[in-house]
């Protein structure tokens, strides 16, 4: 694994700036290297900086600008943090941001001293190191910027870099916010099986450890998602029943998911303004 950069701010630890740290000291960070810039620590927070010994909340005279300055704060917060935090980002180092929709120029305009900006989409599960990651880097990002940027992406999942940084609304509707969707789908069939019949609490755990199981089975096989589908669907069984009702052209979940990642989508490129 690459090196992680030699010293970072992380701006904003909630839940995703939150799991991306705990994941780089799981991962072998030095904790020493880290300073946490967090307005509200949660319990989980409070325990990790308890584990590990990191300087959460230091006295803001003995911040120096950092080789990477990792930005977790939500969109809408950017233009009230970045005027405080902007100073701490310098020539010889990098911003790192995990802000839905604002781009590598909104982050360049409001982070004018950084070296370069890395944009990133990275998604929950990263709170688990089974994360996806998409990265985008602006041109003045060097081998070794992205690869600090890699080590600390690796760190909490799997890892993929673009070169266009347009795709990056759609990334962000399919895997930023794909996990919701995957836990709607939880939470919808236990509700329909609810309606069929079973005992609530039967039906969450029965609805909870499908998706479990299937994603296992999905890491494991080798076979795509359709042939798996299809390893369940016996000719006119119970399955097809109830997929013929799911793939319908008009209504069911291709037309939906259409629908629904291109609402993602729009909303990330209006978060940029
Ligand atoms: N949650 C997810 O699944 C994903 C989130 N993201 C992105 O991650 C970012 C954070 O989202 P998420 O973790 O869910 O949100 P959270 O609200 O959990 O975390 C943001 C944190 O930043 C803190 N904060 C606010 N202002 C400052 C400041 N000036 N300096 C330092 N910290 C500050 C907030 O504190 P307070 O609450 O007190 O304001 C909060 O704890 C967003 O930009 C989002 O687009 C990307 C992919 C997936
Ligand atoms: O909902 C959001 O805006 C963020 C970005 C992707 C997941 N959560």
């Amino acid at each position: 694994m690459a090196q992680f950069p030699a010293s970072i701010v992380l701006a904003g630890a909630g839940r995703m700036g939150g799991a991306m740290l705990e994941g780089w000291l799981e991962g072998g960070l030095d904790p020493a290297t880290v300073q946490v810039l967090e307005p509200h620590p949660s319990e989980r927070l409070n325990a990790l900086a308890a584990r590990f010994g990191f300087a959460l909340n230091p006295a803001p005279q003995t911040l120096r600008p950092p080789r990477a300055l990792v930005l977790g704060v939500k969109p809408q917060t950017m233009a009230q943090a970045a005027p405080t935090l902007a100073p701490l980002a310098g020539p010889d180092g990098f911003v790192l941001s995990v802000l839905a929709g604002k781009t590598l120029d909104n982050l360049a305009a409001a982070f004018p001293g950084a070296g370069a900006v890395v944009r990133v989409m990275p998604n929950l599960p990263a709170s688990i190191r089974r994360g996806v990651s998409v990265a985008v880097a602006d041109a003045r990002a060097g081998a070794q910027a992205r690869a600090e940027a890699s080590a600390l992406l690796e760190a909490v999942g799997a890892v993929e870099w673009v070169d266009d940084e347009s795709l990056i609304d759609a990334v962000t509707a399919v895997s930023g916010s794909g996990p919701a969707y995957v836990f709607h789908l939880v939470e919808a069939m236990a509700e329909a099986g609810v309606a069929a019949g079973l005992p609530r609490a039967l039906s969450e755990r029965l609805a909870r450890q499908t998706v479990i199981g299937s994603g296992d089975l999905l890491r494991e096989s080798p076979e795509s998602a359709a042939a798996l589908r299809e390893a369940v669907t016996s000719p006119g069984g119970t399955t097809f029943a109830a997929l013929q009702v799911l793939m319908r052209e008009k209504d069911g979940m291709p037309a939906l998911f259409a629908e629904a990642i291109a609402a993602a989508a729009r909303r990330s490129r209006e978060l940029s303004g």
